[in-house]
């Protein structure tokens, strides 16, 4: 995370809490969420299916209002100021904003009228994002002919007319095959590189990886991680395996390795199978080879696995992202409350 101690946060929240009601059953969609985000930060919010990220996105964006806790969003409460909030933001939601029928170039001039940007200024502005999202040769084709990655860089564009201080993206690259998601991304890190807050959400590790200075993994509602993606991964530490040619040997060699590593190690051993997860598990792995070869129980396979971000969130969960991104579960209690 990037000190900004001298500088009051662009996004702050305090015990957001949004529950919805369905039926008999309150969804505890997102639980307490306190968050401080800074001016220039690019921020991703990284959690599975149904954790609760574009609800606090919508909660942030004045799209609906918390059931408990407080917002404010460039120095503006979501509930008590909402105009205020929506003339700062940027929001591209999960679904496009252009509509099928319109020129891509008349639907950005639509939105921004309604931004109430005067046509001169709002043409100049057109002319400059569809050069920024390399949109020109489409500007003047109808939406429903453009291809799923351009439409959804006329979205952003379309977010971006306002000139917001934050932009929120739902989803961004969601559908989109990898070279149009490569150059979404790529138009996202431009945007962060001219100083604009970004926040996004995602199920792609991947793009948590790639694009954010911070990453803010989500579980069922609740804040479970916060920090870079390398220190989240580094805190995890390596994954050393080692194969050995009987049990005794394998149990000696995770006995070994107890004394002989130091720092939160987690050692498991499985029949012939040692693994080891260390910090640094890459410089300590060929001095541990040595050290138990010398012990008369020689490692006959090793390999060695940096952390991926899918082992801090199962590290952290005790699931896989990957395959909790196929449920939707969440925590429900069953109350009488009234919907939200
Ligand atoms: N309007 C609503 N009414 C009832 N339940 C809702 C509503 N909106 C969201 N939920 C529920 O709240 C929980 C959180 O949903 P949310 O859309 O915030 O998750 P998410 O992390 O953004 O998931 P996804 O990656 O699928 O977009 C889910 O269980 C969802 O079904």
């Amino acid at each position: 995370m990037t000190n900004h101690t001298h500088q009051p946060p662009v996004i702050r929240a305090q015990g957001l809490t949004k529950h919805f009601t369905r039926g008999k059953k309150t969804v505890e969609a997102v639980r307490g969420l306190d968050l401080e985000i800074h001016q220039g930060e690019l921020v991703a919010f990284l959690g599975p299916n149904g954790a609760g990220k574009s609800t606090t996105l919508r909660m942030l964006t004045t799209l609906i209002p918390p059931t408990a806790g407080t917002a404010e969003v460039a120095g503006h409460d979501v509930v008590r100021a909402q105009g205020a909030v929506r003339r700062s933001i940027g929001y591209v939601g999960q679904g496009n904003a252009a509509a099928y029928i319109q020129r891509g170039r008349d639907e950005l001039m639509s939105q921004a009228r309604a931004h109430g940007i005067p046509r001169p200024a709002a043409k100049a502005r057109i002319d400059e994002l569809l050069s920024a999202f390399d949109l020109q040769e489409y500007a003047d084709r109808t939406v429903q002919t453009l291809s799923g990655g351009q439409r959804r860089r006329l979205d952003i564009a379309i977010g971006l007319l306002n000139r917001p201080e934050v932009l929120f993206l739902d989803e961004p690259s969601t559908g989109l095959d990898p070279q149009n998601r490569a150059n979404l991304q790529e138009q996202i890190r431009r945007l962060h590189e001219d100083g604009t807050t970004i926040v996004l959400t995602t199920h792609y590790l991947e793009e948590a990886d790639a694009l954010a200075g911070r990453v803010i993994v989500i579980d069922h509602g609740v804040m479970i991680a916060d920090d870079t993606a390398p220190r989240l991964k580094e805190r995890l530490g390596d994954l050393v395996l080692l194969g050995f040619s009987t049990e005794a040997d394998a149990t000696a060699a995770a006995a070994r390795a107890e004394s002989a590593l130091s720092g939160p190690t987690v050692i498991d051993r499985a029949g012939t199978q040692v693994s080891i997860r260390t910090p640094r598990g890459a410089d300590s792995a060929p001095a541990l080879a040595i050290d138990l070869a010398a012990h008369g129980t020689p490692a006959i396979r090793m390999e060695v696995r940096p952390p991926t971000l899918d082992d801090v969130f199962l590290d952290l969960t005790g699931r896989s992202l990957r395959e909790s991104a196929q449920s939707t579960t969440q925590p429900t209690t069953q109350t009488e409350g009234a919907a939200a």
